[in-house]
């Protein structure tokens, strides 16, 4: 993703990402015009592989499928072992920043600087039961730090609230990063997001569990401004 990307998803904040894993997959090109109808200003794609989680989803192909359908920013959550080995093609395929779990590689911080050689923003995210302090060292690397609400896997999941001290950490030690949380974000939690100090705010059942979107991003958006 480009600095100028980043800095607008900044100046923006707090920004709702409709994570894509409960889209209609049969129906893409419909469900992104739904999403640029609700005024959505970014994507957030979720890639697994069934051995870093116990799910499947989708790998490349679909990331260049959302390249070809929109110019919204494209936020590629990387649920795989060895991301590294695939960092150059989820590149290639358009993804705008680029997250890796600190779970899954050994030196995060270098992991984070091979996306940004490849002109990608870096993200780092940490599941429920990972100490925030993990990732502290890589942090002046990262464009992006995702704190889970939820073990990195599968859509409508109920929110666990240790993201919300990590976000706090995170917050304290490093005053540039983008901050993001996933997983149980709906009207219920939102506000508790932002009041930690979320910026980006990745939303799933909580959008596409409903029949209206554009209703749906409004009301998320006012209870995620209200609280910030
Ligand atoms: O990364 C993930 C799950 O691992 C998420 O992006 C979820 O897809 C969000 O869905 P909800 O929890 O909002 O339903
Ligand atoms: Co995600």
């Amino acid at each position: 993703m480009s600095r100028d990307h980043l800095a607008q998803l900044r100046e923006a904040a707090p920004v709702i990402l409709p994570s894509l894993l409960l889209c209609d997959f049969a129906n893409l090109e419909r469900e992104v015009e739904r999403l640029l109808a609700a005024g959505v200003k970014a994507l957030h794609l979720d890639v697994m592989d069934g051995i870093f989680v116990p799910n499947m989803t989708y790998g490349m192909p679909i990331v260049a499928a959302f390249r070809k359908l929109t110019d919204l920013p494209l936020d590629v959550h990387l649920m795989i072992e060895k991301p590294q080995q695939y960092i150059r093609q989820f590149h290639e395929a358009g993804a705008d920043v680029i997250t890796i779990h600190a779970e899954a590689v050994d030196d995060v911080a270098s992991t984070l600087r091979e996306i940004h050689s490849l002109g990608c923003g870096a993200g780092v995210a940490i599941n429920p039961d990972t100490p925030v302090d993990v990732i502290f060292d890589a942090l002046p690397e990262a464009d992006l730090a995702l704190m889970m609400s939820v073990n990195a896997g599968f859509g409508g999941q109920s929110f666990n609230p240790v993201a919300l001290d990590k976000i706090r950490e995170v917050r304290r030690i490093n005053s540039d990063v983008l901050i993001e949380i996933d997983g149980g974000v709906n009207l219920d939690t939102i506000g508790r997001c932002t009041e930690a100090g979320a910026d980006l705010l990745v939303v799933g059942s909580a959008i596409f569990g409903k029949p209206d979107y554009i209703t749906a991003v409004r009301d998320l958006n006012s209870a995620a401004v209200a609280a910030s």
